[in-house]
């Protein structure tokens, strides 16, 4: 199923240089987005992680219950104060059970929140000399695909991060949902970010020929985690809309209304694919927005 793009959005991602203190990156976030909305965003994006240290040491000590905890309430007050779409990074989450996942939420502009993603794959990587990393010592992954309705413009999907290199997340939120964009907040590193995260955004756009949007938090390298920056914005065709560099700052784009249906109606692969040959993954596949 594919869907128009109704109107023009003004996007802004918050490549924001997150720290040890809670507050301090609140309070940051805050002054960022009042600007972007003041420059006219509609849609706001943070980081992966902005509210604390990216390290699996950090998520117990930073894990808050949701939608109980101070971040849900200052980003649902903070879109409503701003009247925009505000897609909140992800933070460390104390589930019911105890269990602690990376969880994204995101509110609509009168504060209500309307998504819930909890990252379905997690970061385990070993690459001997460059980086080890393993949410899965303290993180649970999640368990479905996440789409919501932004109106007027259509739908989304969201994910975080790791989620991005495994293409059918993507793919059954662009075919069976019509999603126009795929939203990654993210925190690749200085090993990983040169090798595949322009690659991956783009890869996602071109697959399903819908804008791709990830946010990453500022690098530090006084940190333990060097996160890569450089968040970007593909059009449907994957073209580069705008790109920051590696220290915190705002960059912003404009989506098209119909530039989707033009790039599938030059390029039909929407249409061309060959489910008598391989399975449509989207036909048996869930998703939900909370
Ligand atoms: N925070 C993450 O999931 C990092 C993913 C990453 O760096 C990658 O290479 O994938």
């Amino acid at each position: 199923m594919s869907q128009a793009l109704s109107q023009r959005l003004k996007i802004a991602l918050i490549q924001l240089a997150a720290t040890a203190d809670k507050a301090r990156n609140l309070s940051r976030v805050k002054e960022h987005v009042l600007k972007a909305a003041s420059n006219g965003a509609q849609l706001v994006v943070l980081p992966e992680c902005f509210n604390s240290p990216y390290s699996v040491a950090a998520f117990p000590q930073y894990a808050e219950s949701i939608p109980s905890g101070e971040t849900t309430k200052f980003l649902s007050t903070l879109a409503r104060e701003t009247s925009i779409y505000l897609i909140g990074g992800s933070i460390p989450e104390r589930g019911d059970d105890g269990k602690l996942f990376n969880t994204s939420l995101s509110f609509a502009p009168s504060g209500d929140l309307i998504a819930k993603h909890r990252k379905v794959h997690l970061f385990d990587i070993d690459i001997p000399g460059k980086i080890r990393f393993k949410e899965s010592e303290v993180l649970t992954g999640g368990n479905k695909i996440t789409v919501f309705d932004i109106p007027p413009f259509g739908k989304v999907g969201l994910a975080i991060c790791y989620d991005i290199r495994f293409p059918e997340l993507a793919s059954v939120a662009a075919r069976k949902e019509g999603v126009f964009a795929m939203i990654y907040p993210g925190a690749f590193n200085t090993t990983t970010g040169p090798l595949h995260w322009e690659l991956l955004a783009r890869a996602r756009a071109v697959d399903n020929q819908i804008y791709v949007l990830l946010c990453s938090p500022a690098r530090d390298m006084t940190s333990d985690y060097h996160a890569y920056g450089y968040s970007i914005a593909v059009d449907p065709n994957a073209n580069i809309l705008t790109k920051a560099g590696e220290g915190e700052e705002i960059v912003y784009a404009e989506l098209e209304p119909g530039f989707i249906e033009q790039t599938r109606a030059g390029i039909p692969i929407t249409t061309q694919r060959r489910y008598d040959v391989y399975p449509d993954i989207s036909a048996s596949t869930k998703t939900s927005a909370v």
